[in-house]
């Protein structure tokens, strides 16, 4: 069946957003990191078990683990920072915790988008106090000029700039999840 193309804008909650990653570039880049993952967990003694951080990362994780080859596990963490808004509340709130024990596993943390950081430092140091065998991270996105804290990412899709942007998980209070690509805010209309 054709799949249609991404459209080039699109409106959510009043505000304009421009295409700005389509779904090929994404899948490519994934591909690209899988590959990776593979040959650096080619030799470990157990499988490496994925973290997805959700909600926004629950599309990036399960596409990012069908690019591994190696056995590998998943499981989930959920917080909020972001809440209606388009900027962090800077409080990273804990919603749900990790059932694995991850205590001598090799865990790969799966954010959506790196912005301010503190999520995925968050994370990071949380999971460390469990002492696992070795810890990474992967985020699909990352915002250079909005970094607030050291928040180290081994596997990383795109740097991008610091605009709003939604889709591919990512939303704006809740909704544009379902968008197959990645948006951005338009600058002529907002901010
Ligand atoms: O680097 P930071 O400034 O911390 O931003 C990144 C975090 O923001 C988003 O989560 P959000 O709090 O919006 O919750 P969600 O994943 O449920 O959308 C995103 O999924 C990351 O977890
Ligand atoms: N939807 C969305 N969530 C975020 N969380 C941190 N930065 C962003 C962003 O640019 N868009």
């Amino acid at each position: 069946m054709p799949v249609a193309a991404a459209p080039e804008t699109v409106t959510c909650r009043d505000e304009r957003f421009r295409l700005y990653l389509d779904e090929e570039a994404i899948s490519n880049r994934i591909a690209e990191l899988g590959a990776q993952i593979d040959e650096d967990y080619a030799e470990t003694d157990t499988p490496p078990i994925f973290i997805g951080v959700l909600n926004g990362a629950y599309i990036f994780t399960a596409d990012l683990m069908r690019a591994v080859t190696v056995d590998c596990e998943v499981d989930f963490y959920k917080l909020s920072s972001y809440g209606e808004a388009k900027v962090s509340s800077g409080t990273v709130t804990e919603r749900k915790g990790i059932d694995a024990d991850l205590e001598g596993r090799h865990v790969i943390v799966v954010e959506d988008i790196v912005d301010t950081g503190l999520s995925m430092r968050y994370v990071l140091d949380q999971i460390s106090e469990k002492n696992p065998a070795s810890l990474r991270s992967a985020a699909l996105l990352r915002k250079p000029d909005a970094l607030k804290v050291d928040a180290p990412v081994d596997y990383l899709g795109f740097d991008i700039d610091n605009l709003f942007v939604i889709g591919y998980g990512l939303d704006y209070g809740q909704i544009a999840r379902n968008l197959p690509a990645v948006y951005i805010l338009d600058e002529e209309e907002g901010e």
